[in-house]
């Protein structure tokens, strides 16, 4: 099939691994689709047994390993390879997008063409695929990843007629089942049988008992015989100097300058740790917490330079005591240093075993080819733990990276698209941009609300005539469930509502919103404070003011105790909306909101009315008290000072001030302010669609654009490279989520406003122009104007650029 020469594939591999290359000449990555994501395929044809591509990342311990898997998002996590390697589990961390090959390979647990082997080279440990039969031009690479529970396994076969959104969602449901397949252990048996025992061991030893099993030491002396030959072959391609290819450089930088640095800030905490500590192989045997930075450390792949072996000397700077060298004939200086280090240093604890033969720890070689199970070598079984999730109670030895007790939990996936909210019950769904310094109401304060405190004693009055018994049956039931931790239940008086007079209970038109308001907002505003004269919460000695988090069970699930309070009987109630109905269908809004069939969107509406409508007057009075409980729209997750609450004047909920910006854009209860509709014409979005993706434009994300609003904003986006090169990365690192699409424009968006902007104000005409930093000041200048900042009352219009608020300038921007 080829009739290119071929090299050993071995030594193909340790040049490549040595100097952090990539066959950017016979493979190249595509796009595949938004299940898959990308992948990496054969531009050239691949012998059986040729070295393919190594799996490239940063190689950490297992400590690191984990500490890194609960941090990281799960599509991060998914981009860590665990091994195992001289009786400890290590892991090669390819999450970040390094523009390398091998961490783009997709699995293949059927039919796949390469297999993952681990090469020590320097002695370090790098995994590399080499092809398991012939490869033709044009096919995917793949490798089995292991064990049988990776979501889009269970899917693949449907997968292959479903429509793309279909794709997604189950791919989503998947992710949220993440129970191992029966079939797991009769693959995992099979799997036994077909290698050789040992195998079993290792991998028995790394979830149990971290021993090392007799065939696995016979197996590591062989080995250790068998590196001399290789040292060789190693220090010789050591020689060659270390550089990455200049195509597959190009295309790193260009990603990287297109990339914002978001998606690898959560790396940054792990990379910002260059001290070595002093003594790895005693730390490394006490298995202390201090050594979690130094492997990461000793093996890190440079992010600035891929210049692996090079690098590492710079990487450890802080050698404690230098040993002497040994003098291997062409080593590059670097390696020197590197050999020099004390035996101490080596990444094996047992350096008997691994290469009794040196006093001195020397660098060994170690290679692995055996491409089928049945021809007896070792085999490294390599494999993925992204399927298992770390129980964070249990506590691991730094080596036990595998969870036994959570084997068959299966990955934790999370929806990642979902807002970040402790409770979400806050269905706000209408998009209405309104004035947001009218909209925001601050809660009135002790003693600058007259009127509250005439109006307590009317309701304190009102509590003393009704005592509790209009209330009494809803509030036992309420509380029938008695957890203690939500907010007070301290009874105060309250300002009455006079919700009653002169309302009628006729069905509102259709629960608009508006009419919603119409009804009821007269009443309200008697009980609500003026808005001009209302002050922050800050102005309170509020100490005593506190908000109530949200409570867990025992089994760490959501408690459902958040208690509202009710307008008229100012009783604290789990269930208000069957309270009002019990207790209160005499007044007219319960009435008219029961006049809505049970479970209709109107009927929900009022109820939530009423309901923020008593946590409000319940929260006037507290912070007239300056003592007590507040309640939230939303409990958040901890517990929060009074003050960094706000109060939207539409629904009367009580929200952060970080979400109230965000709530005031889409309150359902605001009216509504007739708008320009910015939405595509059928007749466009038809047309948009009609017109072929320009040359090099992925269709998928033709698509997405597509579905923008077309305005000038649009046509100058799609105009720019700059912010097209974005969007397509944006598009391939995100895009087979669906739920990501509309924040892929909407960044999109915000490059093109500020191009627009910069057009009009300054000399910048790309976003090219934008990071030159000859024009850093240019950019400030128009960022300045764009997000409305008044020089001379320094503010800004624009506080943060939420897709919403930009919603909001997208129109203004039109207008004008
Ligand atoms: C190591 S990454 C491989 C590169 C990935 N396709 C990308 O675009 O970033 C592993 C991820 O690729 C996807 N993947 C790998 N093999 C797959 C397969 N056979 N079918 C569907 N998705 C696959 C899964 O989303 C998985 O989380």
């Amino acid at each position: 099939m080829a009739t290119r020469r071929r090299k050993p594939p071995k030594q193909d591999a340790i040049e490549h691994a040595v100097k952090a290359l990539d066959k950017t000449a016979e493979l190249e990555v595509q796009y595949i689709n938004s299940f898959k994501g990308r992948g990496v395929f054969a531009k050239t044809p691949f012998r059986k047994g040729d070295f393919v591509v190594e799996y490239r990342g940063e190689l950490i311990n297992s400590k690191e390993s984990q500490r890194r898997r609960r941090t990281y998002h799960n599509k991060c996590a998914v981009f860590m390879f665990d091994f195992y390697w001289q009786e400890k589990t290590w892991c090669v961390d390819a999450a970040r997008e390094d523009g390398s090959l091998g961490r783009l390979v997709n699995d293949d647990h059927k039919h796949p063409n390469c297999k993952m082997k681990r090469v020590i080279t320097e002695g370090k440990p790098h995994l590399c695929l080499f092809a398991l039969k012939d490869i033709n031009e044009g096919e995917e690479i793949t490798y089995d990843y292991g064990g049988t529970d990776w979501p889009w396994r269970k899917q693949e076969d449907k997968q292959s007629d479903a429509t793309e959104s279909f794709e997604t969602d189950i791919f989503r449901t998947t992710e949220q089942t993440p129970q191992r397949s029966s079939s797991f252990k009769t693959q995992e048996d099979k799997q036994s049988d077909a290698t050789e025992s040992f195998e079993t061991d290792i991998f028995r030893t790394t979830e149990q008992t971290p021993q090392r099993s007799s065939s696995f030491k016979t197996q590591e002396d062989k080995q250790s015989d068998a590196t001399e030959s290789f040292e060789t072959d190693i220090f010789r391609t050591t020689e060659q100097t270390p550089q990455r290819s200049s195509s597959f450089k190009t295309q790193e930088d260009k990603q990287s300058d297109a990339t914002e640095s978001f998606e690898t800030d959560i790396f940054r905490t792990t990379e910002q740790t260059p001290q070595r500590s002093s003594s790895f192989k005693t730390q490394e045997d006490k298995q202390s917490d201090a050594t979690e930075s130094f492997e990461t450390d000793i093996f890190r792949t440079t992010e600035q330079t891929p210049q692996r072996s090079s690098s590492f000397k710079t990487q450890c700077p802080h050698d404690p005591e230098p040993l002497p060298s040994i003098n291997k004939v062409g080593m590059n200086p670097s390696l020197v240093d590197y050999t020099d280090s004390d035996e101490s240093q080596s990444p094996s604890t047992n350096h008997d075993q691994f290469n009794s033969s040196c006093q001195t720890w020397c660098p060994t070689s170690e290679f692995e080819i055996s491409l089928t199970h049945q021809d007896g070598d070792y085999i490294p079984r390599l494999r993925r733990t992204k399927s298992i999730q770390m129980n964070r109670k249990v506590e691991f030895a730094s080596d036990e990276l595998f969870d036994p007790t959570s084997g068959s939990s299966g990955e934790e996936y999370i929806p990642h698209s979902s807002e970040d909210s402790s409770e979400g019950t806050d269905t706000s769904e209408v998009i209405q941009p309104v004035n947001q310094k009218e909209s925001m109401l601050r809660f009135p304060i002790l003693g600058k609300y007259a009127d509250i405190g005439e109006l307590n004693d009317v309701s304190s009055k009102q509590i003393l005539n009704r005592g509790r018994s209009p209330s009494r049956r809803g509030g036992n039931s309420g509380m029938r469930r008695k957890r203690q931790c939500s907010s007070s239940s301290r009874r105060a008086s309250y300002p009455t509502t006079h919700a009653s007079s002169g309302h009628s209970t006729k069905r509102s038109g259709e629960g608009d919103p508006e009419s919603v308001l119409q009804k009821t907002t007269p009443d309200l505003e008697k009980d609500l404070p003026d808005s001009a004269s209302s002050l922050h919460t800050e102005d309170v000695a509020d100490g005593s003011l506190s908000i109530s988090a949200v409570c867990k069970k025992e089994n760490g699930s959501r408690m459902y105790n958040k208690k509202q309070y009710c307008l008229y009987c100012r009783e604290g109630f789990v269930k208000m909306a069957r309270h009002l109905e019990r207790a209160h269908k005499d007044k007219p809004e319960v009435a008219q909101a029961l006049s809505f069939p049970k479970g209709s969107k109107e009927r929900r509406m009022h109820m939530e009315y009423l309901r923020n409508r008593g946590n409000f007057a319940h929260n006037v009075d507290v912070l007239n008290a300056g003592v007590g409980n507040l309640v939230p729209r939303k409990q958040p997750r901890k517990d929060c000072q009074a003050q960094n609450f706000l109060h939207c004047i539409h629904c009367h909920g009580f929200f952060t001030k970080k979400v109230l910006w965000r709530h005031m854009m889409t309150c359902k209860f605001k009216p509504s302010v007739p708008q320009k509709n910015l939405a595509k014409t059928r007749g466009q979005a038809l047309c948009a669609f009609a017109v072929p993706p320009p040359p090099g434009v992925k269709v998928e994300f033709w698509k997405l654009l597509n579905n923008m609003v077309q305005d000038e904003v649009y046509s100058v986006l799609k105009s720019d490279v700059c912010i097209m090169e974005y969007g397509e990365h944006l598009y391939n690192r995100l895009g087979y989520d669906v739920g990501k699409h509309e924040y892929i424009r909407q960044k999109l968006r915000e490059l093109g406003r500020l191009l627009i902007c910069s057009r009009k104000t300054t000399s910048l005409k790309t976003i090219k122009d934008h990071v030159k930093p000859a024009n850093f000041m240019q950019v400030v200048e128009s960022v300045k104007h764009l997000a409305g900042y008044d020089s001379k009352n320094p503010c800004i219009q624009v506080p943060k650029s939420s897709s919403q608020n930009w919603t909001q300038l997208d129109k203004d921007f039109n207008a004008s």
